[in-house]
């Protein structure tokens, strides 16, 4: 028993709705809405077959649908992909009454939104995500982009989706440490807006693991909700939506800093003990909750340190970070759980003192700043 598809409706700059269910793809097309006579999906090599299916429905419907075969994971987020998907966009005539759907992980669905963002100054995206990372957070909320050799996400687009199909079925087939990566994102929601995600994978973190499980069904729609209100609250991150960055200063700057060898949600993993350090540190937060964060991101099997020899690099790609205004640099810590803060231009040594906390020790790798 699957049980019937729950529709969670978020209201930017236009309102759409991120199904969750199963066997969804039949609702791709009354998606796309009228007067859509050409269709791109974008999808790397492990979804060849998923789009196929995809593409051949769509014509026998009577559209005329392509498939760009993109680069996997990271990989994609280049400005040379997007530059090959604008030409296969150009080659076939695609207007603005045309559309892209993505079909993959976040990367997939960041790059696809950034090419729809961008093509004619904007033409509709269908995101139909196939990782939990990507259906609780990267294919919700019309953040879109590309990385540059400076840094990541450094160009993009706030472009909302038509609608997002979270088809569960697609998550048996996920690598474990994939699946576990997703997590990452769900948790932090638990931590900024939403402690019923805490105490329900405190008490089953083998279920929330586990593709089919009713326990991760009730994570992935409680996770879009918090997404879906900050998002329907401030879609151009104006202000709340910062929240959704907890964990991501120090994050984006561990995957810059590894080449992208990291998955984005282990690095955010790390990047929430960090930033709850830091909010230790500076006087705002209790100790029992960053051990919280440590117990319940390994029992998720996610990591809580990393390598102790890195910090100028580090500190580099943070000033690097969005949030960063001018000199100071910018973090989103907590007060108690579901009580987000900033933290705005906090003391060096704090910084110093929290990579210190998270830096693996002796065992591991020494601690060298
Ligand atoms: N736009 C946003 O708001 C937002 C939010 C969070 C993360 N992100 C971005 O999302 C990206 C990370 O997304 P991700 O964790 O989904 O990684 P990913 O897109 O790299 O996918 C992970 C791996 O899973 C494979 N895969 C995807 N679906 C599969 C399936 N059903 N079965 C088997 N293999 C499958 C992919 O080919 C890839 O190798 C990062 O670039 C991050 O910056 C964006
Ligand atoms: O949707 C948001 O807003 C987020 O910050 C969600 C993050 O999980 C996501 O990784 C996002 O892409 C990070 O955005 P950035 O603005 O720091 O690049
Ligand atoms: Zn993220």
């Amino acid at each position: 028993m699957t049980g019937p598809a729950t529709r969670i409706t978020v209201t930017a700059e236009r309102t759409y709705d991120v199904v969750i269910g199963h066997g969804l793809l039949g609702e791709l097309a009354p998606l796309l809405g009228e007067g859509v006579q050409r269709v791109l999906l974008l999808a790397p090599h492990a979804l060849a077959a998923t789009a196929e299916a995809v593409r051949e429905d769509l014509v026998a419907l009577g559209y005329e649908a392509y498939i760009a075969e993109v680069p996997d994971a990271e990989e994609a987020k280049t400005a040379q992909v997007a530059a090959f998907c604008w030409g296969v966009l150009g080659q076939a005539g695609f207007t603005r009454s045309d559309a892209v759907v993505g079909i993959g992980g976040g990367a997939t669905t960041d790059l696809a939104g950034f090419v729809a963002a961008t093509w004619l100054r904007g033409v509709r995206v269908v995101q139909v995500p196939t990782t939990l990372l990507a259906m609780v957070d990267a294919a919700v909320g019309g953040k879109t982009g590309i990385n540059t050799a400076e840094g990541k996400n450094l160009v993009g687009a706030f472009h909302s989706p038509v609608g997002v199909l979270a088809d569960l079925g697609t998550l048996e087939t996920l690598p474990r440490h994939d699946l576990v990566a997703g997590l990452a994102e769900v948790v932090k929601c638990g931590f900024i807006a939403d402690p019923v995600i805490l105490d329900l994978v405190e008490a089953s973190p083998d279920e929330a693991a586990t593709p089919g499980s009713p326990v991760l069904r009730e994570l992935v729609e409680r996770a879009v909700a918090v997404k879906a209100r900050v998002v329907s609250q401030d879609l151009r991150e104006a202000d709340l939506r910062e929240i959704l960055n907890y964990g991501h200063t120090f994050a984006h700057a561990i995957e810059q800093v590894e080449r992208y060898q990291w998955r984005h949600g282990a690095a955010v993993s790390v990047g929430m003990v960090y930033e709850a350090e830091l909010a230790r540190l500076s006087g705002r937060l209790a100790e029992d909750v960053v051990d919280r964060h440590r117990a319940i991101l390994t029992s998720l099997g996610l990591p809580v340190t990393y390598r102790g020899d890195r910090w100028p690099r580090l500190l580099e790609a943070m000033r690097r970070d969005k949030k960063t205004r001018g000199d100071m640099l910018r973090f989103v810590g907590l007060e108690g759980v579901g009580r987000p803060i900033r933290i705005e231009g906090p003391d060096p040594t704090l910084l110093t003192a929290a990579y210190a906390e998270v830096s693996e020790t002796a065992a591991g790798g020494a601690v060298d700043l």
